[in-house]
């Protein structure tokens, strides 16, 4: 029987490093849910890679059609953003293992639809200072940096991840990324016990 590795963590915890190196482990044959968004692709991404990249009325149209698992909506300075997962035939749980990125929420919604047990949460967990300034490194490199953004993800972060929401959840176990070899191994050894 197959499991979904569910990464969660406030922003630049490291999740999109974890999930391409956790991608490329020979003994966890982890397999892309590659989510989708409504926000505009940033410089280094590939439609397809990280999101697939839609607007508003394609969103629309994958609900009306039901394929939407769960869906998150964001009021960014840039106008509404969407992260969502859709089941688009290719989730095959009985044979395959796979690895997803979300939120707490996204995370409640997915083990709700596909089952508890087939979905494992990995909370990725950093120091606020370091996160902040991985963030600014992060964002300093972009074509157009966009600092607003930056701030208000940050500051929405502390209560996204609130620690009654940690409980609610039902999530118990930490990731500490100050030290990503360590985490990685960490990760692997929980995945595969
Ligand atoms: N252990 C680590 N040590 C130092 N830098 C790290 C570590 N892990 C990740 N980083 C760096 O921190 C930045 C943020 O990482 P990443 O983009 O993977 O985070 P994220 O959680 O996916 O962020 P976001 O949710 O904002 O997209 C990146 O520049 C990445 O290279």
């Amino acid at each position: 029987m197959g499991k979904m590795v569910y990464l969660m963590g406030k922003s630049s915890t490291g999740k999109d490093t974890i999930y391409r190196e956790l991608l490329k482990s020979s003994s966890l044959q982890l397999k892309k849910i590659v989510p989708y968004t409504t926000r505009p692709m940033r410089a280094g991404e590939k439609e397809g890679r990280e999101y697939f990249f839609t607007d508003e009325a394609g969103f629309l149209k994958l609900q009306d059609e039901g394929r939407v698992v769960e869906a998150r909506a964001y009021h960014t300075c840039y106008g509404l953003w969407r992260y969502f997962t859709v089941d688009d035939g290719h989730i095959d749980l009985e044979n395959e293992n796979y690895l997803i990125i979300g939120t707490l929420e996204s995370y409640i919604k997915t083990a709700g639809y596909f089952g508890k047990e087939k979905v494992i949460p990995v909370l990725l967990e950093v120091d606020d200072g370091v996160r902040l300034q991985r963030a600014l490194d992060r964002e300093w490199r972009q074509e157009t940096p966009k600092y607003e953004e930056l701030c208000r993800r940050y500051l929405s972060d502390a209560e996204d991840f609130s620690e009654e929401k940690i409980r609610e959840a039902g999530v118990t176990k930490r990731f500490s990324n100050e030290n990503l070899e360590h985490c990685l191994a960490e990760i692997e050894e929980y995945i595969s016990g």
